[in-house]
């Protein structure tokens, strides 16, 4: 299979750094798991048949073209769709089984980063950060306090904790984000293009704190990107997306030295390859409105 070959749970296991080694016992039970899974979008086919799974310890990378459903897959694992078959589990259970309230629950064990989710502007980066605690919890306000301020610390910003978010860089807004996404220390986090629009300090920032606040949290993080050198710096696991399915996967290094026509065009980023450039569409003559032949 062009040198990235499909992994046992247990040869992923192998794969894995020492720092893992707390955690693989939980390897055998992964956090998420897609199996057999198909949507569409009404008539619009996206996931034919995807399985992949995910384990406490691990953060993965989901790759693949635009509009090849890696967003999708995400809304899956977090409720918003429903798979129209296979299943889709979340530390075990049936996301598509579960009921509204269930899901609410459910929810808060996800966290969320995604590249648009904005901060509210017209709360400090202190409160910004406690509004889950505060939604979502019946925590005194003591503890939130404490808590926010860790959070904050991890992510390096506790000096920030009064600021608003217009005071803040691109890359500061986006750590915070990630602290309030934290906040109810998430046995998953979803990351949506994490690294769009940051600068190279701030993206290498992102990356480590993905890696980092894994590790603390012994969580399971899924990282949608097109950001291949940034990835495959922290990930443990690359799974490519495309024609409805995963096409390819592996460790980095597997990645890195695939002959696979589809991971190669990502490595080198070629704007043309297996994935096309062009969306398919009818003649551009006739799109024009031009007579054929006339061109
Ligand atoms: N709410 C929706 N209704 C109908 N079609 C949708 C909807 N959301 C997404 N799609 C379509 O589903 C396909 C997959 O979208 P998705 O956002 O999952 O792709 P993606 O791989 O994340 O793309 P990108 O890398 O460009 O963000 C696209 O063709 C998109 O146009």
């Amino acid at each position: 299979m062009h040198g990235v070959l499909r992994r046992t749970s247990r040869e992923v296991a192998k794969t894995l750094k020492c720092r893992f080694v707390l955690t693989s016992l939980n390897m055998a039970i992964p956090l998420v798991r897609f199996e057999g899974v198909r949507f569409a979008y009404g008539e619009n086919d996206i996931l034919r048949d995807v399985t992949l799974s995910v384990a406490a310890g691990q953060v993965v990378a989901i790759m693949g073209g635009s509009g090849s459903g890696k967003t999708t897959l995400l809304r899956l694992i977090g409720g918003q769709l429903k798979a129209n078959a296979g299943r889709v589990e979340v530390d075990g259970e049936d996301i598509g089984a579960l009921s509204e309230s269930a899901l609410y629950e459910r929810r808060k064990k996800l966290g969320m980063l995604f590249q648009f989710g904005a901060l509210f502007t017209d709360l400090s980066v202190f409160d910004n950060v406690a509004f889950p605690l505060r939604e979502r919890t019946q925590l005194p306000e003591s503890m939130i306090r404490d808590l926010v301020l860790m959070k904050l610390q991890a992510v390096g910003l506790r000096g920030a904790a009064q600021l608003m978010p217009a005071e803040l860089s691109g890359g500061m807004a986006r750590r915070v984000a990630l602290a309030r996404a934290i906040a109810l220390d998430p046995r998953v986090m979803l990351y949506d293009e994490p690294f769009t629009g940051l600068d190279p300090i701030s993206l290498t920032t992102i990356g480590s704190l993905i890696r980092e606040l894994n590790d603390a949290l012994g969580a399971a993080s899924i990282v949608v990107t097109h950001d291949v050198a940034e990835s495959l710096a922290i990930v443990d696991y690359v799974y490519f997306v495309a024609e409805g399915g995963v096409i390819a996967e592996g460790t980095p290094e597997a990645v890195r030295e695939s002959s696979h026509p589809f991971v190669r065009q990502f490595i080198a980023g070629q704007k043309d390859g297996p994935l096309p450039f062009h969306k398919p569409a009818g003649a551009y003559a006739a799109d024009l409105g031009l007579e054929v032949g006339r061109e």
